[in-house]
């Protein structure tokens, strides 16, 4: 079946925020005037019992269908698919933003008109530029008192380097928020009510200040701006086309190219998608979610400024080292290649969801798992939507859906025509910082919960699942506590298994303190046939971040080739325990520059027991370091409290990097060891009377002090 919608109808977008900025009530709101708010309702209708006439089978299809919205909704505005995809806001889940941008084609970016720019947007804001997400700025909470609409757009101007283009501006804040200017238009809407279906006045731009007073100075200025600020904004979005900005300036002014008649607001508004999709501007608009002010606007901006899926490109196709060998553009006639951005448990089986970059994936199909290098058989897909699921039978390149019950794929995975494989690139998931052991509440539970951890750490790449080799203990391994504690939760809540978790420690690492020249000869005679192989290796400390590389500089044979290897693979293996602590040792080069063999006595095995051998000792020969994983801190706080605050995060080994005053809130960020942050809540509800908040992120690695090794092993050991 040929497409039925051409791919400029798609929008596959995603919305991000801070927690708090009101990112569900403008989904909410979305789906309302999109309509299907109706279907929604319906399914929780099903869910309690009420009118329900269905069978239990379609019954639980319903159930499924909240599932299904719970990673990404479909709605339709004015001709065009918008496909939502789900970007959690709390810091620990930087993952799930990281692995939604991804497959995403732009963004709507919401703020809290009172706070303006929060550390968690700051933050998603720099993922969505390493993957080049263009996107919409939406201003909410106009309606709030201490809206300042003026203070966020710096904040996106100056904290988020964005070349932040007005295409509305509000029309009072607070109570007196009433309405908005859209400057692309020229005109001014001025709602009749705060309902959902409150209608509104569209009066052209001139006329605003004799339909309007506001009781603020600040709000009575923007309304004085206006003709002065719609002219900046024409002009701004002009110069993102040749052709366009030529003409303006053989007018030589915006209002006479506006008279001249070659001005249209249709070509403004391709202007400022051309600007968009290239990520040279961001549109930013504004509005109040909770009093419906401003949605409808904003789909329109949806639709009118981000772009469809390719419009900007494709997906990178990698090698196995994760290097860059070309692109997959987004087109219906290639052979299938997809890639799974999220894996959901359940009670009903597993759910990963695809994007598809190319071709048709059709029921019954066998695709190749590209990154595991296994067969994966397709057998139902459903569409993402928000009311109860509907099964289909193909998608097609630049659709989201989620594959029913798959057997091989990961998050991350990439699926193709077994024919023509290729592996797109990933997404970058952060290492895990923080560690917990867990095991069954109850002990008949002992299987489950290995086969429930095992699914919880598919469905989500920045957890790890290890066994403690000491003490035999299963360790789960992840981004903060708040990441383990859910996780625990989730396993009893969608999968029935109650654990039970230790005390959180932290994962430290460890790394070559200088460079080291070493040689190790392992000889052994015993009866019979003997053991030889002598290398010469030297041990490089990288940059960070870099990983561990080997280079094989042997001349002459005198490490023959099919021992190569062996040496390799000893490096990597040996490497995972340091000779400081036991930890992971990171970020060096291991160049093999000669050796000895012996014809006979010589093996893959003696090479690698030499090799270890050879590790261990020029590994504490080098000053080896323990790294510690830094947090980046935010605390927000009454200012009669930041005091307190500071002086707390000096005695954790923390430094400040910056404070100041946000409306009436005292904010100071800084960097501080995670060794030191656990309970940190606990501190900072006494210190603020409880009216203190923070946000803690993994930042970076950095060496631990000399004088504090040791009592950071002896703290972990208890
Ligand atoms: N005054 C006002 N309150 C709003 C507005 N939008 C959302 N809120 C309120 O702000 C709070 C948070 O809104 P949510 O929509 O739940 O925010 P969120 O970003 O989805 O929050 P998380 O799901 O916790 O990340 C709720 O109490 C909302 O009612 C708005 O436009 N004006």
């Amino acid at each position: 079946m040929a497409r039925q919608k051409p791919l400029q109808l798609y929008r596959n977008i995603g919305i991000i925020a801070h927690i708090d900025a009101g990112k569900t009530t403008t989904t909410e709101r979305i789906l309302y005037y999109t309509g299907r708010k109706h279907q929604i309702v319906d399914v929780h209708d099903t869910k309690e019992g009420k009118g329900s006439t269905t069978t239990d089978y379609l019954e639980q299809e319903r159930k499924r269908g909240i599932t299904i919205q719970s990673a990404a909704v479909s709605a339709e505005w004015k001709g065009h698919q918008i496909n939502l995809i789900d970007t959690p806001g709390h810091v620990d889940f930087t993952i799930e933003v990281n692995r939604s941008l991804r497959v995403l084609d732009g963004a709507v970016v919401v703020f809290d008109g009172v706070a303006g720019v929060e550390p968690q947007t700051e933050t998603n804001w720099r993922l969505a530029d390493q993957y080049n997400v263009p996107r919409l700025c939406y201003v909410n909470k106009m309606d709030r008192i201490g809206a300042d609409f003026a203070h966020c757009v710096q904040g996106i101007r100056e904290r988020l380097g964005a070349d932040a283009l007005l295409c509305q501006v509000p029309l009072g804040s607070h109570d007196e928020f009433v309405g908005m200017a859209d400057l692309v238009a020229g005109v001014g809407y001025l709602w009749k009510g705060d309902d959902k279906d409150s209608p509104w006045d569209t009066v052209p731009l001139e006329e605003i200040p004799a339909r309007v007073d506001f009781s603020a100075a600040a709000d009575r200025q923007w309304v004085a701006d206006l003709p002065r600020l719609r002219v900046e904004t024409i002009e701004r979005a002009l110069e993102m086309d040749d052709a366009a900005f030529e003409k303006l300036l053989e007018a030589g002014d915006v209002e006479a190219f506006i008279r001249g008649g070659d001005f249209s607001v249709e070509l403004l508004k391709r202007c400022i998608r051309k600007g968009c999709v290239a990520g040279a501007l961001v549109p930013v608009l504004c509005g109040s979610s909770y009093k419906n002010k401003g949605v409808q606007q904003l789909l329109d901006a949806v639709v009118d400024y981000l772009p469809y899926p390719g419009e900007n490109g494709g997906i990178a196709i990698v090698d196995q080292d994760g290097h860059v060998t070309g692109e997959q553009g987004v087109v219906d006639d290639a052979p299938a290649r997809a890639l799974a951005f999220k894996v959901i448990n359940d009670p009903f089986g597993t759910l990963t969801f695809c994007r598809v970059y190319s071709g048709v994936i059709r029921k019954g199909d066998t695709l190749l798992n590209v990154t595991r290098n296994r067969k994966e058989r397709i057998g139902r897909i459903v569409e993402v939507q928000a009311s109860a699921t509907r099964e289909i039978e193909e998608v097609r390149a630049g659709d989201i859906c989620a594959f029913v019950s798959l057997k091989e794929t990961e998050t991350g995975d990439s699926l193709s025509d077994p024919a023509h494989p290729a592996l797109l690139e990933r997404m970058r998931f952060p290492e895990p910082v923080i560690s917990v052991s867990v095991e069954a509440k109850n002990r008949n539970d002992v299987d489950k919960l290995s086969t429930a951890l095992y699914k919880m750490v598919k469905a989500d790449p920045s957890l790890r699942l290890e066994v403690d080799k000491e003490t035999g203990q299963t360790v789960l391994k992840g981004m903060g506590e708040l990441h383990l504690e859910i996780t625990i939760d989730r396993m009893r809540t969608e999968l029935g298994v109650d654990a039970v978790m230790g005390k959180p420690r932290v994962s430290f690492r460890e790394a070559f303190g200088q460079a080291v020249e070493h040689t190790y000869t392992h000889k052994k005679q015993t009866g019979g046939s003997g053991q030889f192989a002598e290398v010469k290796m030297i041990f490089e400390p990288g940059e960070p971040g870099s990983g561990v590389v080997f280079s094989d500089e042997v001349v002459g044979g005198r490490v023959p080739r099919e021992y190569i290897p062996a040496v390799e693979h000893a490096v990597r293996t040996e490497s995972r325990e340091g000779q400081v602590a036991g930890y992971e040792v990171v970020d060096f080069r291991a160049r093999l520059v000669d050796g000895k063999y012996h014809d006979v006595d010589s093996s893959a095995l003696a090479f690698e027991i030499a090799t270890r051998a050879c590790f261990r000792e020029a590994h504490r020969l080098s000053r080896p370091k323990l790294l510690e994983p830094v947090m980046k801190l935010e605390v927000v706080t009454e200012p009669a409290y930041l005091g307190d605050v500071i002086g707390d995060i000096n005695r954790r080994r923390g430094t400040v990097s910056d404070q100041g005053q946000r409306g009436t809130q005292a904010y100071v960020q800084g960097f501080v060891p995670l060794a030191e942050m656990f309970g940190y809540i606990n501190f900072l509800r006494s210190a603020t009377s409880g009216r203190g908040t923070f946000t803690m992120e993994f930042d970076h690695y950095q060496e631990v002090p000399a004088g504090m090794v040791e009592k950071l092993m002896e703290k972990e050991a208890r």
